[in-house]
């Protein structure tokens, strides 16, 4: 199953900057984990903000939602999930 989820990173003004960026090097060391695992397909950056828009590829919306609240930037980010299907128009064999 793939969904489409957009992740927007609000991070509290007055946290020190080595807790910011220790949460965010175990995010990166996990994101790109499960993109090489195949479960987080896609990841790009949304131009000029701090939030992201990814493609999952998962079992389930209940692995997605596991997955999302074990990120370690999960309590600081607003999160949006579209549920995905295959486009009659897509070439591309991958996109189910
Ligand atoms: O930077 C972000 O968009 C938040 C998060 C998603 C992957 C990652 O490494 O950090």
């Amino acid at each position: 199953m793939l969904f489409k989820v957009r992740m927007t990173v609000k991070l509290p003004p007055d946290m020190p900057k080595s807790t910011a960026d220790e949460l965010k090097k175990k995010e990166r060391e996990l994101a790109q984990e499960l993109q090489r695992s195949g479960k987080w397909r896609h990841l790009w950056r949304v131009v000029g903000q701090y939030a992201n828009i990814s493609i999952f590829d998962v079992d389930s919306s209940t692995e997605l939602h596991d997955l999302l609240t074990s990120l370690p930037l999960f309590p600081y980010m607003q999160i949006e999930v579209e549920a995905l299907c295959r486009h009659p128009s897509a070439i591309h064999a991958d996109d189910r």
